[in-house]
């Protein structure tokens, strides 16, 4: 099978991407790839260190207020589709699916334009500007929430899940935390604020530090590379407790993530996936920033199952974030029945199903609709 794959912006639709890719190399290594981004995008350094073809073509995002950068939006979006059919003729695909970000727009539009199966990725529980535009054109609508079948055409959404789901449950975890000098009989705790980290999240915990100094869990704390510097510089005068370790990112997410006993991060997409494919219990701090608040309502698919608390930015400081850990890592059989909701939650074999979609798509000749 001859795929495409297209897109960019954060990590949080670039990942699921890769993850899907490297299911489909390893099962199906006959299939080929091109993806298709932006050169400014972070998916042009990402895929290409993973050795999988890439091209770019030039777009920007629209803007939600009226704008003339909007008309200008309308022309590179009229041209990149141009330039997306010349990469499609050359290179024949049997599929096409975008997985979020502007980057799609043209690619999954000229696709379905051409007649070439075509299928969105939809990793929040409520969708972006592309993919609702998108999703008029293509023949199925993959998400990963159950709420988000809402917004898109009646009788093509399917849940598969994400595909960082089925990566991240392959991990062992471990000797994981080991250069941490932690104790193996203490619980874990991993802060982090996203794939760039969160000054909210990190002054919360600057504020905390004093009192997590005396608790009998320990903390595995990520700053997000930006924000490292100044965190780092802070401890010097304030001093680091023992049974707290910091880092600037952390680079094999899936086998650290497997070795703690509760996660506190934002609620993007992606980590929710991870975080229910390996039953973690979590707090979590929507970003307020989003578009449409979509992260509450994707944190919401998960405290109202009891699976994770909701802890809303503006309710977020040193003493509430100290109650909560107190409250979950301190009591054992809470831990464990949020551990299992989580879990219950979770689709570990997401890039299973949604190559299924494809494969689907393709054996029927094309379009469905
Ligand atoms: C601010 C913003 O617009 N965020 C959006 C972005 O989030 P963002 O790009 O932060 O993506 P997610 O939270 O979905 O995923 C973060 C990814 O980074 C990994 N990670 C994180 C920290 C670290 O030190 N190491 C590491 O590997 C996590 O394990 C995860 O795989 O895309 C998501 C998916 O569309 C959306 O739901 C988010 O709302």
């Amino acid at each position: 099978m001859k795929i495409v794959v297209s897109g960019g912006g954060t990590g949080g639709h670039i990942y699921p991407a890769l993850a899907l890719i490297r299911m489909i190399k390893e099962k199906h290594p006959d299939t080929s790839f091109l993806y298709i981004g932006t050169e400014k995008g972070l998916e042009s350094k990402l895929v290409v260190r993973e050795g999988i073809p890439f091209q770019s073509i030039d777009i920007t995002g629209f803007r939600r207020a009226v704008s003339f950068e909007n008309v200008k939006t309308i022309m590179r979006f009229l041209k990149g589709v141009n330039e997306c059919k010349k990469m499609l003729k050359e290179f024949k695909p049997d599929v096409v699916i975008g997985t979020g970000g502007y980057v799609c727009g043209p690619v999954v539009y000229a696709a379905a334009k051409m007649g070439i199966p075509s299928i969105v990725h939809e990793q929040n529980s409520v969708p972006g500007l592309t993919n609702k535009f998108l999703s008029k054109y293509v023949d199925k609508v993959a998400v990963c929430f159950e709420e988000a079948s809402a917004y898109f055409p009646a009788g093509k959404t399917v849940l598969t899940g994400n595909p960082r789901a089925s990566e991240v449950i392959k991990a062992s975890g471990a000797g994981a935390l080991d250069k941490y000098g932690f104790a193996s009989d203490k619980k874990t705790v991993l802060i982090f604020g996203g794939s760039r980290g969160a000054r909210p999240i990190n002054d919360a915990v600057s504020d905390s530090l004093k009192e997590l100094a005396d608790r009998p869990y320990q903390v595995l704390y990520v700053t997000g590379d930006v924000h490292y510097e100044k965190v780092a510089k802070l401890l010097q005068t304030t001093g680091k407790p023992d049974n707290v370790a910091v880092e600037p990112f952390i680079h094999n997410m899936p086998d650290v993530l497997a070795s703690c006993d509760l996660v506190v991060a934002r609620a993007g997409a992606t980590t929710l996936a991870e975080l229910t494919a390996l039953g973690i219990p979590s707090i979590l701090v929507p970003s307020p920033y989003v578009t449409n608040n979509h992260q509450e309502k994707n944190a919401r698919s998960l405290t109202d199952q009891d699976a994770a608390v909701l802890l809303l930015e503006k309710e977020l400081n040193g003493s509430t974030l100290i109650k909560e850990l107190d409250a979950v890592l301190m009591n054992e059989l809470r831990l464990i029945k949020m551990k299992e909701k989580a879990k219950s939650l979770g689709i570990p074999d997401a890039a299973d199903r949604l190559y299924a979609v494809m494969r689907q798509l393709t054996e029927k000749g094309g379009r469905t609709s």
